[in-house]
């Protein structure tokens, strides 16, 4: 991405646009903090919850915090009959990302307390935005199934229960923990595209669930959230670790993106990509079987391939997208997963700009024709 010769920053690559408290990369270690801290610290030893209460309150909670906000967690997940019937009516033909778009606008719609912007009122709906999106990812994905769905249970964690409303079931703990360190990993990345969509909406003083739809509305992009799934399609497309370099001749010739690899703030490779690739290699190694070791060797294949081709480096959409799968989710269900976690960043995004607000609105360079006569009616 390149400044144009007239100094636009074009896709406001490099610009620096506002202050912020809640994480950053830290290039010369190659490294990302919350609030400070480490995230492969906090994905090793915290839960997911505690990471969401740190990217909330600034700290990470003490016990008796912790189990008041699993607690208040838990109580706000059932979907009122109204929302989840509605939701049920949307044509199965649409995106899951729409699904939740839809009950996001829903959600806020219902709230008598929608148009209260106050940190309190706020840090309430982000709560339970956490509490509900999972329902609406569950139920969506069981409908598209046939399936009906199953209700939440207030005596397992976040990540437990969503496999429980997916699947009936629980799996093993090292699935869930590698499904909790992707929800870590993916939980906050600063001005990225969406974030910056949700404050952008928050600086007019919009509510938080207009800025959250916009931001599900970002994150459905290929470009960015979208490419979990993509990258699923994507080995899909190849099949096979042997047609790798024969395929990638022919994407590179069509000038074809490929999907998760390349990064607007990394340049040598996301600092999230080995805890996650690690947490998917476990996967591999638990579910065992020639259909998952296949798709290692191709996703392993392409990696190097592509890093040996161009020289870039993959995303954490890359091994997130191949862990899902294995998990047993259906592909456009990757994205809806995203949302679930990075509904924590955007929130404390959108009170950290209310914080100190100011509206955002750039300028154009003005390219269009010179000024002319609109032409007489004939
Ligand atoms: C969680 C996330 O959202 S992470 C991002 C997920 N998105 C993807 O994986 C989609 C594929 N990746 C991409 O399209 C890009 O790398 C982006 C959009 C993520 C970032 O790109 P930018 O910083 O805007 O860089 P830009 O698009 O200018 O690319 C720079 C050069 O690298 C090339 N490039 C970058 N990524 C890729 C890629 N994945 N495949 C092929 N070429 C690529 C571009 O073609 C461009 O080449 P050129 O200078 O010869 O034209
Ligand atoms: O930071 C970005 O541009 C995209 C990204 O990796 C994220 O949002 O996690």
């Amino acid at each position: 991405m390149s400044v144009t010769p007239s100094g636009i920053h074009r896709g406001l690559a490099g610009v620096v646009v506002d202050t912020t408290a809640i994480s950053t990369v830290i290039q010369r270690t190659n490294s990302l903090t919350y609030r400070g801290y480490a995230v492969q610290e906090l994905a090793a030893h915290r839960s997911f919850e505690e990471v969401a209460y740190l990217l909330w309150h600034g700290e990470l909670p003490g016990p008796e915090q912790l189990a008041d906000f699993r607690a208040r967690e838990r109580a706000l997940r059932p979907l009122g009959r109204g929302t989840a019937e509605l939701l049920t009516r949307l044509p199965g033909t649409c995106h899951p990302m729409d699904v939740l778009r839809t009950a996001v606008s829903l959600l806020g719609a219902e709230d008598p307390t929608e148009d209260d912007g106050s940190p309190a009122a706020n840090r309430a709906k982000s709560l339970t935005l956490l509490a509900k999106l999972p329902v609406v990812v569950a139920a969506d994905h069981r409908r598209r199934r046939g399936l009906p769905p199953v209700q939440p249970d207030p005596s397992l964690g976040l990540a437990e229960n969503f496999f429980h409303m997916c699947f009936g079931e629980v799996p093993d703990r090292e699935i869930v923990r590698c499904f909790e360190v992707s929800l870590i990993l993916y939980a906050e990345h600063s001005f990225n595209a969406s974030t910056f969509t949700a404050r952008v909406v928050t600086s007019t003083l919009s509510d938080l669930y207009s800025a959250v739809t916009a931001a599900v509305g970002a994150l459905k992009g290929p470009l960015h959230g979208g490419a979990n799934e993509a990258v699923m399609r994507m080995l899909g497309e190849i099949g096979d670790p042997e047609r790798v370099e024969e395929w990638l001749d022919g994407a590179l010739a069509a000038q074809r993106r490929i999907m998760g690899f390349g990064h607007r703030v990394y340049r040598d490779g996301d600092s999230r990509v080995p805890l996650m690739q690690a947490a998917t290699d476990r996967l591999v190694a638990h579910t065992g079987g020639p259909e998952a070791a296949r798709l290692a060797a191709l996703h392993s294949a392409l990696r190097d391939a592509v890093l040996r081709r161009k020289g870039i480096h993959p995303n954490l959409d890359y091994p997130a997208g191949l862990a899902y799968h294995l998990m047993g989710f259906d592909i456009p269900a990757f994205t809806p997963i995203f949302v679930m976690s990075r509904i924590t960043g955007w929130t404390a995004h959108i009170t950290e700009q209310l914080d100190h607000n100011a509206l955002i609105r750039p300028l154009g360079a003005y390219d269009g024709p010179d000024q002319r006569p609109v032409p007489a009616v004939l």
